[in-house]
């Protein structure tokens, strides 16, 4: 169902389904999404985890032994959010060769998942967050993250 306040509509000259906001009365071709709020509901996201000395698990695929500080790991994880807001590398490969989580092995693809799953940080960040979004660095007991917004 639409979020609150859009509409289906039919464009009378092209015949093709449109969205109209009756507040803003915006319209657009794509199906507005808003962040997912309802209960029931999943998000879909990839995330770029660095690890640090603090983490819950200092360890990863990528190493052993991890003993980085939290500061050198957000420093480490904004410089590869920089690259990716200037279209330097991209989300997918990045987090494929450097993120601490076993999800690097899907470019960082969680796959889908409700409230009540992920850590709460990691949660708000995600379900507050629009389809396309990337999230700024969010801090959780597994360590520092960027999150991409899929679905
Ligand atoms: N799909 C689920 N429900 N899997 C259980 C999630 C458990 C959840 N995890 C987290 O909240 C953080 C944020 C994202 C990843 C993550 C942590 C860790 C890395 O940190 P560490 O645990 O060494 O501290 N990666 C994972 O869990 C991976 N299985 C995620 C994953 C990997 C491949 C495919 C799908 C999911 C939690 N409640 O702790």
């Amino acid at each position: 169902d639409l979020p609150a306040g859009w509409e289906r509509k039919v464009s009378r000259s092209t015949g093709q389904e449109y969205f109209l906001n009756q507040y803003t009365k915006e319209s657009r071709w794509e199906l507005p999404t808003e962040p997912a709020q309802r209960e029931g509901d999943t998000v879909q996201c990839s995330h770029l985890l660095v690890k640090h000395s603090g983490s819950r698990r200092p360890s990863s695929w990528r190493e052993e032994n991890i003993t980085r500080s939290k500061d050198e790991a957000r420093v480490i994880l904004q410089g590869f959010r920089n690259k990716i807001t200037s279209k330097e590398a991209s989300f997918a490969e990045l987090a494929a060769k450097y993120s601490d989580c076993s999800s690097a092995k899907r470019a960082g693809d969680l796959g889908p998942f409700g409230r009540g799953q992920m850590q709460k940080p990691f949660e708000d960040a995600t379900f507050a967050m629009q389809v396309g979004e990337l999230s700024e660095i969010v801090s959780t007991d597994s360590g520092e993250h960027i999150i991409l917004r899929t679905a």
